[in-house]
């Protein structure tokens, strides 16, 4: 199977894991990539079975109308039972790199928001440590500099994204040969760096699920 093939079968078989749980007053949360918009992609299938959706991007939010499907601000909506979303790379913990696509701290806050975060990943992105993965930061732009600074004192190589601003408005700065030990500790240490809006890691708030896609089949892997 390819990998497109395999971003496929977790699309799908994130489908079947909420369609049980759907409402007509459903507003699901709704991540940010390539699998994403497979996500996005079925999820129009059910069009009438749910409310609508809150998006973690402009772009999410654009494919989510073109489907036709109605998308809803964060605040409007206060919580959302599920959040469906792709990972750079996720490890045994359900902890994740993410913001591959610069979209990691609408992300993260609509994570926080679920009730019930669902990874979808092709089983390439699994990983007994995070870090291969360079770790994405978004900073506000007149701190990058001094961020830069901090992130090598806590043994990274930051490399900025350049040509890239965020839906925030902001910049992103990839942290190269940085291999995560503890991934909650390390998510805390960065995001107290003055300048720094979030980092990429998703420990604090990891999945609860892993759909991940194998040539054998999506193995589910469900924490809580
Ligand atoms: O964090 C993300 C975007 O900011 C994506 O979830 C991550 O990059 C995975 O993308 P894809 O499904 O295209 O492999």
């Amino acid at each position: 199977m390819t990998q497109d093939e395999l971003k496929d079968a977790v699309a799908k078989a994130a489908i079947d894991e909420i369609k049980p749980h759907l409402e007509r007053s459903t507003v699901i949360g709704v991540g940010t990539g390539s699998t994403a918009n497979r996500f996005i992609d079925y999820l129009a299938r059910l069009s009438g079975d749910f409310k609508g959706a809150v998006a973690s991007s402009a772009a999410s939010a654009e494919r989510l109308k073109t489907h036709g499907i109605d998308v809803f601000e964060l605040n409007e909506v206060g919580t959302v039972p599920f959040y469906i979303d792709g990972a750079d790379e996720v490890n045994a913990h359900l902890h994740m790199i993410k913001g591959g696509g610069a979209a990691l701290t609408r992300e993260k806050i609509v994570a926080a928001c679920a009730e019930r975060f669902i990874c979808i990943a092709d089983a390439s992105k699994y990983v007994a440590q995070l870090g291969r993965f360079p770790l994405p930061v978004e900073v506000i732009p007149m701190a990058r500099s001094y961020v830069a600074r901090q992130l090598v004192k806590l043994g990274a190589d930051p490399v900025y994204r350049e040509g890239v601003v965020t839906d925030n408005g902001n910049q992103i700065i990839d942290c190269y040969d940085f291999m995560i030990e503890d991934a909650e500790a390390m998510e805390a240490k960065i995001n107290a760096i003055v300048g720094v809006v979030t980092n990429g890691l998703f420990a604090a708030r990891g999945a609860d699920v892993l759909l991940l896609g194998k040539k054998e089949g999506v193995e589910r892997t469900a924490l809580r």
